[in-house]
């Protein structure tokens, strides 16, 4: 059986970023930047007042000084500030011609014209001034190729002079649900019928690690209707399955993808949960298989799909990991690399009691993985262990 490294490297090889396009700012989020880019002007644009107040000449310091005009955001004042004058002046107003400090108001007494310094006053010449290219200036490095963007670049991106971004265009996943006794979440069950739990959680999973995902529902065990799903699947860049990857009788999954067109790369890898994953191509798609058992669909999906994904988009495959303290000993591994649900609380980890690899309950209670690397010896309480945090899917961000 492959082992973990053999797996991921067999699915990664290969992968080329995908071409680029152009998007809105308010779409940009989660997405990764194509090309670097650059400011377009100084930012910000003009010397500006960073507090409200009065602007003044520094040597005119301690004044009094004479009201002579205003300069608001948005709508200077167009003359120099000459000796002994001030200008009334708000925060993020230009700085008028001839003034180099600003006045705090709480600092000042007003009497009509009238301008009297009162309290401390500022400390240096420049005082309580953003300067012209403070933040950035033009032409300016402001955020790198293959950058995933965050909110925080979109305002930067925005500040620099940029309304559209060129950005990676995301793969597009297909994710097909098989078995016979699957109905769509919130539908009443029938004898031996069971709610195809895992569409939502893998189609949210990938969303999150920047695919564009078409869930093409729920596919009977029926080779006809699996090879249609699958061919009509090929024409994206990436085809995920879910259930029949394993031996059963009813599993029709291996035989449709074999119909269908597709070349197994292999079939199972020593891991727990997710033992009988499947990667393969099918047209130009890169296809996975992911097991019928929802918590194994979401391991597989964690440590072979959102990296895959990530290697589309140009981005370090994930998913990250840290370290935590055991509560409580663990036995010696054996051959297949473990993944055990736990819960991690201020840097100690405990494992959850139950493993099986369809409870749902038990997993949404976890918040980590505890990895066991395969033949790793017994673990000790207090041990430092390898985690993976659940909630950092995807794990570039
Ligand atoms: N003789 C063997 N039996 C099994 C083996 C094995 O090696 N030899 N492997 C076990 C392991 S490990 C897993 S994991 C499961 C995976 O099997 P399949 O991928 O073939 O999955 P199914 O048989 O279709 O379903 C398993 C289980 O999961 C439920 N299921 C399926 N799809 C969904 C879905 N979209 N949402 C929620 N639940 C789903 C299905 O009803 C079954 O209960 O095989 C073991 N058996
Ligand atoms: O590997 Mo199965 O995925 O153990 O439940």
């Amino acid at each position: 059986m492959l082992s973990y490294e053999e797996a991921r490297s067999r699915i990664l090889a290969d992968i080329d970023v995908l071409e680029s396009e152009d998007v809105a700012l308010e779409v940009a989020s989660g997405r990764t930047l194509a090309r670097d880019l650059v400011a377009s002007h100084d930012q910000p644009p003009f010397n500006a007042s960073a507090m409200d107040g009065y602007a003044v000449r520094w040597e005119d310091l301690p004044g009094p000084f004479k009201l002579v005009g205003e300069s608001a955001a948005g709508m200077a004042f167009g003359e120099t500030v000459g000796r002994a004058e001030a200008v009334r002046i708000f925060t993020g107003a230009p700085l008028p011609a001839g003034a180099d400090t600003v006045l705090v108001q709480e600092d000042c007494t007003a009497d009509g014209t009238d301008i009297r310094l009162t309290g401390s006053g500022p400390a240096a010449s420049g005082s309580h001034i953003r300067r012209r290219g403070m933040d950035f200036a033009n032409a300016d490095l402001l955020i790198s190729a293959g950058t995933r963007l965050t909110p925080r670049h979109l305002a930067l991106a925005a500040a620099g002079g940029h309304g559209r971004l060129a950005v990676n265009r995301p793969p597009r996943v297909a994710l097909i649900a098989n078995g016979d006794e699957l109905v769509l979440p919130g539908t009443a069950l029938s004898p031996g019928q069971i709610t195809a739990s895992s569409s939502p959680m893998i189609a949210a999973s990938l969303r999150h690690a920047g695919a564009d995902v078409d869930d093409f529902g729920i596919v009977a065990d029926e080779a006809t209707e699996l090879k249609t799903a699958l061919l009509k699947a090929s024409a994206y860049d990436i085809v995920v399955t879910m259930g029949g990857a394993s031996v059963g009788d009813h599993d029709h999954m291996h035989s449709a993808m074999e119909a269908a067109g597709a070349e197994r790369d292999f079939w199972r890898v020593a891991i727990r949960p997710g033992k009988p994953l499947i990667h393969g191509r099918i047209g130009a798609a890169t296809l996975v298989g992911l097991p019928g058992n929802p918590v194994s669909a979401y391991v597989c999906a964690l440590l072979f799909v959102a990296p895959l994904i990530a290697a589309f988009q140009g981005q370090p495959p994930g998913p990250a990991t840290t370290t935590a303290r055991l509560r409580e000993q663990l036995p010696a591994n054996g051959a297949r690399r473990d993944h055990l649900r736990a819960v991690v609380e201020g840097g100690w980890v405990r494992p959850l009691a139950t493993q099986d690899s369809s409870q749902l309950a038990v997993f949404a209670s976890a918040n980590a993985l505890i990895v066991r690397e395969a033949h790793a010896p017994q673990a000790a309480d207090g041990d430092e262990v390898e985690v993976i945090p659940l909630d950092s899917f995807p794990a570039a961000s």
